[in-house]
């Protein structure tokens, strides 16, 4: 699935984006399938933004983002879901758990939600142990620390099958030593579907092999 931005501005940054050099904003860019894409930005400069406008649930922009040469309005509400089910994973900066499932719940309903799931229940807590959080698994999501709650956001995403997996800051409550084990559990499930990565964060770092970086 290729993604192409053609001279996208946001809307309510339009000032501020159209002052800055950029290598997104006001660009035409392409995202290859397969690539393992750095976006990074200092706060406030459209991070989340961009990811809302890449997943289609903000749209308060010029110019056009096209999939696979679409462009987003164009796809009815069935295929956005079907895309989302199978082709297109998130990350949110704010990790949007329901606070009154447990923890194992919000990974299990996204799982089950697949009407041919890729993974057993098992897989929940396969990938639980190797990210530290076996322990929480049964807790309420309203009780976790925001490190927790990172991790399992993570484990959900990689529940479903995708060909792009968007993440905005998802190391940023995490340790390095947790953020390392995140990032080799998300390089191995990507390389598994053969899959790209779309990653914004704050700052410069060696946690994967990117093909490309890119500045906000
Ligand atoms: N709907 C909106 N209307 C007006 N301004 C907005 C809207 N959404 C975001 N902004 C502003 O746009 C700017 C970018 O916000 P955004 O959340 O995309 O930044 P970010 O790079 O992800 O920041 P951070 O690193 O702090 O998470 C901010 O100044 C924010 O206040």
């Amino acid at each position: 699935m290729q993604i192409a931005l053609s001279a996208v501005v946001p809307v309510p940054l339009r000032d501020k984006v159209m002052q800055q050099a950029s290598d997104i904003w006001n660009r035409n860019v392409t995202f290859s399938p397969g690539q393992f894409i750095k976006i990074k930005a200092p706060s406030g400069t459209g991070k989340t933004t961009l990811v809302h406008y890449l997943y289609h649930i903000r749209y308060d922009y010029t110019g056009t983002i096209q999939i696979n040469g679409q462009p987003w309005p164009s796809y009815s509400r069935d295929q956005l879901a079907a895309m989302r089910q199978a082709q297109i994973s998130v990350i949110f900066q704010d990790l949007r758990l329901f606070d009154q499932l447990t923890a194992q719940e919000n990974v299990e309903l996204k799982r089950v939600m697949q009407p041919q799931p890729m993974y057993g229940p098992e897989k929940i807590e396969e990938f639980a142990a190797r990210l530290g959080v076996s322990h929480v698994l049964r807790q309420s999501a309203a009780t976790l620390s925001y490190g927790e709650k990172q991790r399992i956001a993570i484990i959900r995403a990689l529940m479903q099958p995708f060909q792009w997996l968007m993440m905005d800051e998802p190391f940023s409550h995490l340790d390095e030593a947790n953020a390392q084990k995140a990032a080799q559990l998300i390089a191995e499930e990507c390389q598994r579907r053969k899959a790209g990565f779309i990653l914004t964060d704050l700052d410069h770092d060696n946690r994967f092999d990117y093909h490309v970086s890119y500045l906000l």
